[in-house]
């Protein structure tokens, strides 16, 4: 599948959330990067199908989109809130999506025991839903996301209040279903993009500013951030002096890091570039006016 976004608009009222769009995604894993209000799940909802345009149109494999229910059976959906029925058992919620689906019975049963297995529910089967933990919600989202075995997988801010080992996993899961579908992961988290993804693209304020490989965002800090260690006490001359990304530490010490052009100072050094440092010079630049 090869899905490709022209000049996607969306308005709320007299509002525009989404600024001429264009995005190409080919099977592999992409991450959709942005702050609050950025337009992420907008977008989202516009390629799972739940949202029309305004302007633009959505192309799937060169034609646009003609026959909703034939494309709606191509592509999974992890929306941000996944709420399912909390008195149903796990396998119950699937076997009911799956009807929804319609998909055959005989194809789903053995599907399903399959995708419990994938996402490491198997001996959560016969729970009900409110007895799962946050993790095991998003899992079992997953698995309803995956029935249909979709070729487009559109995954919705999933590792939002996750534990640190349930996001890896998440994570792991998410990059295992890529290998032969498109998955877009949308996130607050760089380093969810990092670990994950080879391309990404970054939301701010309805429009792109980047697409390309998670190489070519990190190679946007390349240089330009810089780390610090600063007596607490001379935090607000930093702030005054320079533009300062980001304070890690409490007390005495704090650790600056700062987005500038030449070493700030002779004890600073050079932070590597990383998609976190890239997608904040970026977001930085935008916010001092442009990218020039
Ligand atoms: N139904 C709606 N009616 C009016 N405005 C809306 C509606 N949905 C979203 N918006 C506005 O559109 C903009 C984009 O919202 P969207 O939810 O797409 O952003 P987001 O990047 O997903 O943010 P978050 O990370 O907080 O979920 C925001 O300014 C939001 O307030």
């Amino acid at each position: 599948m090869r899905i490709e976004m022209l000049g996607i608009e969306k308005w709320y009222r007299k509002k525009q959330v989404l600024n001429g769009l264009e995005w190409r995604l080919e099977p592999g894993m992409y991450g959709l990067l942005g702050k609050n209000g950025a337009g992420k799940t907008t977008l989202m909802r516009i390629l799972a199908s739940i949202l029309k345009p305004d302007a633009g149109e959505i192309r799937v494999d060169g034609s646009p989109i003609r026959d909703i229910k034939e494309y709606r059976r191509r592509i999974g959906y992890l929306p941000q809130e996944f709420a399912v029925y909390p008195e149903m058992r796990v396998t119950e919620v699937l076997e009911y999506l799956a009807v929804l689906s319609e998909l055959p019975r005989a194809a789903y049963r053995p599907r399903i025991k399959a995708l419990l297995k994938q996402v490491n529910l198997e001996e959560q089967a016969a729970k009900r839903v409110r007895q799962l933990s946050g993790g095991m919600k998003r899992r079992l989202g997953i698995a309803q996301a995956l029935l249909t075995d979709p070729e487009l997988l559109i995954v919705d801010e999933p590792t939002a209040g996750l534990d640190p080992e349930e996001r890896i996993r998440f994570r792991s899961l998410l990059t295992a279903s890529a290998r032969d579908r498109i998955v877009l992961l949308s996130t607050h988290i760089p380093g969810d993009v990092e670990a994950a993804c080879g391309q990404a693209a970054v939301l701010d304020g309805g429009r792109f500013l980047f697409r390309g490989s998670c190489r070519e965002l990190a190679e946007k800090a390349e240089g330009k951030v810089w780390q610090l260690e600063v007596p607490a006490a001379e935090e607000e001359t930093w702030r005054q002096k320079c533009e300062v990304l980001e304070i890690q530490g409490q007390g005495k010490e704090l650790r600056l890091k700062i987005l500038a052009d030449k070493a700030p100072d002779p004890k600073a050094e050079r932070c590597g570039g990383n998609v976190e440092n890239g997608y904040m010079v970026l977001i930085r630049s935008q916010e001092k006016g442009g990218l020039g």
